[in-house]
């Protein structure tokens, strides 16, 4: 047999929760993280919370679930053992209905010996079963009481169940009567007594509602379940709890509710004394009578509510740890991420990239990777700015630092000079030896135009055979002189596979300030003075003062 429970309304809506356990945080989650920009912590705070907050609810609604299966079936088991202990107050009223039948065929009535009718009464009485028993009148007058002296009658009579008697071949079974004699509340089961089909006396046995009280020991009941045992009329006759203050009050209102429909089943309510409770009942079909147990909600949910604690605790210390433990992964990959900040600026300043210690290996593999572009970085404005054959600066970094340093000069107040070189017979050179040959001298004399001025100074090759040098803090005429000695060492001889091969070279000489005030007047010339010492038979140096071009000695 099954009830219509709250477990029951739950169950369809089980799935559609579990789902919205899903769907809602990763719906939620998925639009966050479209919207903002999280920091590695974060996301990963968020992660664990959305791992383990689903997993909760579950085990909550799980929880939940069990909860109400459990309260299920202990519904279902408190209904029976209502059921049970009513059947055991019917198989009560019934052992006294058939004692009562037997004793209605005695001999002794039917010869109306009334004493000797009446010592059998005393004797069933005797056996502690019935309070009394009573054989009466159908009016009610009492002929014998076992409970008074043989002769002797309470002073009133008994009318109870007389009109019931009068329509049924009984047993009628009474609420609580008052018992005149022994002034207890008591419980009458009443037959007619028949002879030849007529009805000629009433034969009743009053039992106190304790005997049915101990039908409630037996049972061996939960101490803390409240149990009673009602009447037809709804009034409480036994009970576990406070029976000597309840006994004989009507049943209360949650119980006389729930019992209005149905013969037995379940509902959540307060009990007379105020106790709330999950109810059960079940009333007889035999004698109308019911039983009804309580059992206290707090003692029902406790188990529930221990449980939902320490799962509550064990969620907050899982909860904790796990973002504890993503707080410090995350601090662990954050620390080398930012680590790359600052290689990543000196990559785009051009400055050295230096890359720090970093404990991750995907931050360890973009270190090496911007360390890799900061060296092709480099590569790339070293060809920009430099001659690729001879290493030496180019023009465009020549042009540059002249440019620099006549700033840096007009400030200082202080002079230098810029040398035009061009080779003399170079070309034969390449025809006579090959390109390869041209090749290492051109390579060869970078190397001793280098030689020959200071480190503070500057060589470059402008192309093909032309070359240049800035002296810094150099007057024109120690810049004149120098120039000679560049000519003097480039003409020494070069060797080249075993043959000395010979060439020379033309220098124009141009000075900051006399010469020129702006880098490309400083260079023109310089180039004009150049060209001066080629036309005046190369070998030469021309030095280009404010005066005009001069050849220097
Ligand atoms: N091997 C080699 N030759 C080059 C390179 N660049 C230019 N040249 C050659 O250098 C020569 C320069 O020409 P010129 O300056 O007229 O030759 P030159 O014999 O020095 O002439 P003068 O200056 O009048 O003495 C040309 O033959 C170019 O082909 C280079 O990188 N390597």
């Amino acid at each position: 047999m099954r009830f219509k429970t709250r477990n029951a309304r739950v169950i369809p809506h089980f799935y559609s929760i579990l789902y919205a356990i899903f769907l809602v945080p990763f719906t939620v989650t998925f639009r966050m993280t479209l919207r903002f920009d999280f920091s590695i912590k974060s996301a990963l705070v968020l992660l664990v919370a959305i791992c383990i907050m689903p997993a909760s609810l579950i085990a909550f609604a799980l929880l939940s679930y069990d909860y109400l299966r459990a309260r299920d079936a202990q519904i279902d088991s408190s209904v029976m053992t209502a059921r049970t202990i009513a059947y055991s107050v019917d198989k009560e009223f019934s052992s006294i209905e058939t004692t009562l039948r037997a004793l209605a065929t005695s001999p002794s009535l039917s010869k109306k010996d009334l004493p000797a009718f009446y010592a059998q009464m005393s004797e069933i009485q005797s056996s502690g079963f019935m309070q009394n028993l009573v054989l009466s009148t159908l009016q009610g007058k009492q002929l014998l009481n076992s409970g008074l002296p043989f002769g002797e009658r309470p002073p009133i009579s008994d009318r109870t169940n007389l009109r019931l008697l009068d329509e049924t071949n009984g047993p009628v079974i009474s609420g609580l009567i008052k018992d005149t004699i022994s002034n207890q509340a008591l419980i009458a089961v009443s037959i007619p007594v028949r002879r030849a089909g007529k009805h000629i006396y009433n034969l009743s046995a009053y039992i106190s509602p304790n005997q049915l009280a101990r039908l409630l020991k037996q049972q061996q009941l939960a101490p803390d379940w409240i149990v009673a045992i009602i009447d037809s009329q709804s009034t409480i006759v036994a009970r576990t709890h406070d029976m000597s203050r309840f006994s004989g009050k009507q049943a209360s209102a949650d119980l006389l509710d729930a019992m209005k429909f149905d013969n037995q089943g379940w509902f959540e309510g307060t009990t007379s004394e105020g106790t709330q409770v999950l109810g059960m009942f079940s009333r007889s079909a035999v004698s109308n009578w019911s039983v009804a147990i309580g059992i206290p909600s707090a003692s029902l949910t406790g188990e529930m509510r221990k449980k939902v604690g320490w799962l509550a605790l064990a969620i907050m210390v899982l909860l904790l740890s796990s973002i504890g433990v993503a707080s410090f992964v995350a601090t662990r990959i954050a620390l080398p991420v930012r680590g790359l900040r600052a290689p990543a600026l000196a990559l785009g300043q051009g400055k050295d990239v230096v890359i720090p210690s970093l404990r991750l290996k995907e931050a360890k593999e973009v270190g090496a990777a911007l360390r890799q572009a900061s060296l092709m970085l480099q590569a790339a404005q070293h060809q920009a700015t430099h001659d690729v054959l001879t290493g030496l600066p180019n023009r465009a970094l020549f042009n540059d630092l002249v440019s620099r340093q006549i700033a840096i000069s007009a400030l200082a107040g202080t002079q230098f000079s810029v040398l035009y070189i061009d080779l003399d017979g170079f070309k034969p050179v390449n025809d006579i030896h090959g390109h390869a040959a041209g090749d290492a001298i051109l390579c060869e004399v970078a190397q001793r135009l280098r030689s020959e001025v200071r480190d503070s100074d500057m060589s470059a090759r402008f192309g093909g055979d032309e070359f240049a040098v800035i002296l810094i803090g150099t007057p024109g005429k120690t810049a004149a002189k120098i120039a000679n000695t560049l000519i003097r060492s480039v003409s020494e001889p070069y060797n080249f596979k075993g043959e000395a091969v010979r060439i020379s070279a033309s220098i124009g000489v141009a000075s900051y300030p006399e010469s020129g005030a702006v880098e490309h007047e400083l260079l023109r010339m310089a180039d004009l003075a150049m060209y001066q010492a080629k036309d005046a038979g190369k070998g030469q140096v021309v030095c280009a003062s404010a005066s005009g071009l001069h050849l220097s000695a």
